[in-house]
């Protein structure tokens, strides 16, 4: 009899075979959620320049000193700054000029005070906002009345406060989330390079399987497999391509394996793979010849996802794992050996996902075959605050085709292999879902 493979030496072998993919420059919103492989250095200083916090008037400290609403300083406006002036009227004594937020400091002026501080150029009381451009009273002529001091550089954002030019914005490793993306805009980069996400290939296989939409016949079932493995891929941080369902005719299996293969980075299939007459991804791909690569299926102390087919195939040598079919067989299978196939592929760490403890939360004790490590569904409820063990239920039943339940949960529950029986309260490692 073969040998029966761990969970860690199935993996292994399988990370053993892939590679982080080759670093491509990509546009910025291609690159989100990839790992940058460069040092982003800062080109020009953020700001570029001094500029307003606020909508309001910019002012000589100076002249400002003092003032209060019974006793305003009385300036003489000579013009407006919108942001994006390029036209800078200059600020002497006794001159405010109307600023609004993200516009430059004019010369002269050394701080802002927001509108709400003057009358806004009305001569009243304390203004709300400004007087819309171009209506009168008030704008960008005549006088504003200044209700209150103002010190050096109040309201004013200096030239590379925020990051100044020659620093590093983003260092190599970086993941690139939406604030990473945000900032490489923001220092004008248009592209950058990092480790593109790898493309997966998802397939099923299965006379029974029709599209979601059909109507059912006899003995038909709808294919889930591919959408769930498709949209983990997707979720992973890869460019997946659902294939669909390939009947259980090795010949068209191979063929459209082989058609995949120009845009695969890894090719995932589902189903097919155990002792029965009609297995057909175990019969189209352990007996290829060696030109084409290679394919081992094995069996694995493991429940679900028994068996299960890895391989490389085709002449880029593209790494194929073959999950079974039953479909909380499939998603696990995904969740311990493609995720961090696809993880390698981006350059991304940790490979694996990260194991917390948590403590039984269960009427009965959990009951688990040995020999076999077992991957439960369940809920789990991180630690409150000062602890460091969460909780967890079971959700559903261990059988593998239990798919309502399976969209219930938020954690795999890990019973080692030796383990016989969880009593409730005992802690556990359990590995968080997202
Ligand atoms: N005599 C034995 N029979 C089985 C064994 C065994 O050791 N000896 N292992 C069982 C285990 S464990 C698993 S897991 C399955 C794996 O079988 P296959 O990978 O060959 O999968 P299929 O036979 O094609 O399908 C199994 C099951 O899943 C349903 N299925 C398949 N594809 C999809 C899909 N895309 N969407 C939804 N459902 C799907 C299929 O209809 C079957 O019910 O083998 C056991 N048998
Ligand atoms: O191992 Mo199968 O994956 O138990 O259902």
């Amino acid at each position: 009899m073969s040998k029966t493979w761990s969970v860690d030496e199935h993996l292994e072998d399988i990370l053993r075979g892939v590679r982080p993919l080759e670093p491509i420059e990509l546009q910025l919103l291609e690159a989100q959620g990839c790992v940058l492989v460069e040092d982003v250095t800062v080109p020009v200083s953020l700001p570029p320049f001094d500029n307003s916090s606020m909508d309001g008037y910019a002012v000589r400290t100076a002249d400002v000193e003092g003032a209060s609403e019974e006793f305003p300083a009385v300036l003489t406006v000579v013009g407006d700054v919108a942001a994006g002036s390029g036209d800078l009227p200059a600020v002497g004594p006794g001159q405010a000029a109307r600023i609004m937020t993200g516009a430059p400091l004019p010369p002269g002026a050394e701080a802002v005070v927001p509108v709400e501080w003057t009358d806004g150029g009305t001569g009243g009381g304390p203004a709300e906002s400004m007087t819309p451009r171009g209506e009168s009273p008030g704008g960008a002529e005549g006088e504003v009345r200044v209700h209150c001091a103002a010190t050096q550089g109040a309201h004013v954002r200096s030239r590379g406060s925020d990051v100044q030019a020659g620093a590093v914005a983003l260092s190599a490793g970086t993941v690139l989330g939406p604030p990473q993306v945000g900032l490489l805009a923001a220092i004008g980069r248009g592209t950058v390079k990092v480790r593109p996400r790898p493309r997966v290939v998802v397939l099923s296989t299965g006379s029974e399987l029709i599209q979601p939409g059909e109507q059912l016949a006899s003995g038909q079932i709808y294919d889930s497999n591919s959408f769930v493995l498709t949209a983990a891929a997707r979720a992973a941080g890869a460019i997946s391509y659902r294939v669909g369902s390939v009947s259980d005719d090795p010949e068209t299996l191979r063929s459209t394996i082989e058609d995949q293969l120009i845009r695969a980075d890894i090719v995932v299939t589902s189903g097919g793979v155990s002792v029965g007459a009609y297995d057909v991804v175990k019969e189209a791909l352990s007996q290829i010849d060696d030109e084409e690569g290679s394919v081992e299926f094995r069996r694995l102390a493991m429940q679900p996802g028994k068996p299960q087919g890895f391989g490389l195939i085709g002449s880029e040598r593209t790494p194929i794992l073959a999950l079974p079919g039953n479909p909380v067989s499939a998603y696990v299978s995904f969740e311990l050996f493609v995720r961090p196939a696809i993880r390698t592929l981006m350059g991304r760490d940790p490979v694996r996902r990260t194991p917390v403890r948590a403590r039984l939360e269960s009427e009965k004790p959990l009951t688990s075959v040995e020999g076999k490590r077992q991957f439960l569904r369940g809920s789990y409820t991180p630690p409150p605050e000062g602890e460091t063990v969460g909780t967890v239920s079971p959700v559903g039943g261990a059988s593998s085709h239990l798919v309502a339940a399976l969209a219930q949960a938020d954690a795999l529950i890990d019973v080692p292999e030796k383990t016989t029986e969880v009593a409730p309260g005992e802690e556990l490692t359990v590995l968080p879902l997202d």
